[in-house]
């Protein structure tokens, strides 16, 4: 409480310089917010389409009153490349806190010489030779997300194909990241599952709303109370897993008393998951077991809600752009044929136009729609002197849909993503994965799942969306969300 009076106190001269909605005295500009999730989504866009395009005082930064929290919310790209590309301004911001009260400080949250080591460790991790043995689990959990979704394919009925690609998701990160098959897709292991998704809500509504932000009120609410349990419940799940994966590896003669590097054949036969790695690195990086537990209870929390939802918005899109939907499945085609063989990784490289419209609908809709940062040190911008500590958010939305920076903004035009076109733009009109030293590290992960996944979808069904995107009811929770889901009807294809 003590450092927020004293960055209030710091920043209060500078950040007059600086537009934004109007305040009250230690309520800030709270008592203003729409309680409606997508109510408030709107509004904060209003406030940054005029107090960085209309106001006369704009200067491309927004700031706003968080009751007596100062946060300052930059939105043009020269700046946001100031921020993200430093190295010294590394520091997530304090609504991560309670991000960190579930998973620990692993690598999304942790800060300082911690999350430089981290980093350093888990890199190898995502390289695309260890990426590969991942690809058998997209595929086969893909296989089962149409498989599932076929029941309700020419019925013409409406179906949300959301809860089916999150259990999807859901799977996938719980076998790459714990070798633990979920089976979420058939009904397997829903405590678990229902329990990460209900704290990703609650973690939402802490962030939103301050005064949830004082113990007393926080269990009073009884959200409190619900989190500490589901943290218990699911962090407890991850360390049962440690446990018996240390176990297998020991009895298979991987994990010795000396440091051993897996064979190719050992590799072969195992498919090593994440924590598998994680354990071999174990003793030569001095993890302990919550440490272990941390990392991969990040990937869980970062590692699935953002992949169901980067492929929900990508299928209603591609199911209001019939031509491109159309584009796509010739791709597919042309891959496959008639056939209904498994994907392997030549395939997924072929999938270029696939590819295209993935990162188009990352740009009109990206999963993670802000970031934050707690500056390090004094930083000087746009002739404004942000104070050390103050809370810094940075949202590719602004410039995702900045005309200056894109031929048809506000349209879905997946050759926005030829290679000419990228090439050509500002570095940071395009972030959905952040940028600079603390970007997403699962970004080739992520692409290669949806690439797979969406694949399976394309060359089974053809697809209609109900409502036309952006028409219904968007929510920027911690991720992007649709707030009646991803209605779509489904057809199956005949070849
Ligand atoms: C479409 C899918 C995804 C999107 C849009 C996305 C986006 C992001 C963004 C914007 C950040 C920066 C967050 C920040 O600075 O606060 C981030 C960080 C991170 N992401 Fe992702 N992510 C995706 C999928 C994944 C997956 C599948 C994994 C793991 C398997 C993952 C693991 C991480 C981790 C560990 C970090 C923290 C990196 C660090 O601070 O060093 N993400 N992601």
């Amino acid at each position: 409480v003590k450092k927020f009076f004293e960055v209030a106190y710091r920043a209060y001269e500078p950040l007059q310089k600086i537009p934004g909605p109007k305040s009250l005295p230690l309520v800030g500009a709270v008592y203003q917010f729409k309680l409606n999730s997508k109510e408030f989504f709107e509004q904060l866009d209003q406030w940054h389409e005029y107090f960085c395009r209309v106001d006369p005082k704009r200067m491309g930064m927004v700031k706003l009153w968080l009751g007596p929290f100062p946060v300052v919310s930059v939105v043009w790209p020269d700046f946001i490349k100031t921020i993200l590309e430093s190295n010294t301004l590394l520091k997530k911001s304090n609504n991560y806190d309670i991000v960190r009260r579930w998973i620990g400080d692993g690598l999304l949250v942790s800060s300082g010489e911690k999350w430089q080591k981290r980093r350093k460790m888990l890199t190898p991790a995502f390289h695309f030779n260890v990426l590969r043995n991942y690809h058998e689990v997209f595929t086969r959990c893909g296989a089962m997300f149409v498989e599932r979704l076929d029941e309700k394919a020419d019925t013409n009925r409406e179906v949300d194909i959301f809860p089916y690609l999150k259990r999807c998701a859901m799977d996938i990160i719980c076998e790459t990241a714990m070798g633990t098959r979920l089976d979420s897709q058939i009904g397997g292991n829903m405590e678990y599952t229902n329990a990460v998704s209900r704290l990703s809500d609650i973690i939402w509504s802490y962030q939103r709303f301050p005064h949830l932000w004082f113990p007393p009120i926080w269990y009073a609410s009884r959200l409190g109370f619900e989190f500490d349990r589901l943290v218990k419940l699911t962090n407890n799940f991850t360390r049962h897993v440690i446990a018996e994966r240390r176990s297998a590896l020991i009895d298979e003669g991987i994990l010795t008393e000396e440091d051993h590097e897996m064979t190719e054949a050992e590799i072969k036969r195992r498919k090593p998951c994440f924590l598998d790695l994680l354990l071999l690195m174990q003793r030569a990086n001095a993890l302990s077991d919550e440490d272990l537990r941390e990392e991969v209870d990040t990937f869980m929390f970062e590692g699935h809600d953002t992949t169901s939802s980067a492929m929900g918005f990508a299928t209603w899109l591609l199911g209001q752009y019939p031509v491109e939907q159309a584009k796509v499945q010739a791709e597919l085609d042309e891959i496959f044929g008639d056939s209904d063989r498994q994907p392997d990784e030549a395939d997924v490289k072929r999938m270029v136009y696939l590819e295209r419209c993935i990162k188009e609908s990352l740009r009109l809709a990206p999963s993670v729609p802000f970031v934050g940062r707690e500056l390090q040190h004094d930083v000087a911008m746009a002739g404004v002197d942000l104070p050390k500590n103050l809370t810094m958010v940075i949202s590719p939305y602004g410039p995702h849909l900045a005309p200056e920076h894109w031929e048809r903004p506000m349209e879905f035009y997946p050759d926005h993503f030829t290679t000419e076109a990228a090439s050509a733009r500002h570095p940071y009109a395009y972030f959905p994965f952040s940028a600079g030293p603390r970007n997403c590290i699962g970004q080739k992960f992520a692409l290669a799942e949806e690439k797979v996944v969406l694949s399976w979808l394309f060359r089974k069904f053809r697809v209609e969306s109900v409502e036309p995107y952006p028409g219904a009811d968007i929510v920027p929770e911690i991720v992007l969300k649709p707030q009646t889901g991803f209605k779509m009807r489904i057809f199956r294809r005949h070849h």
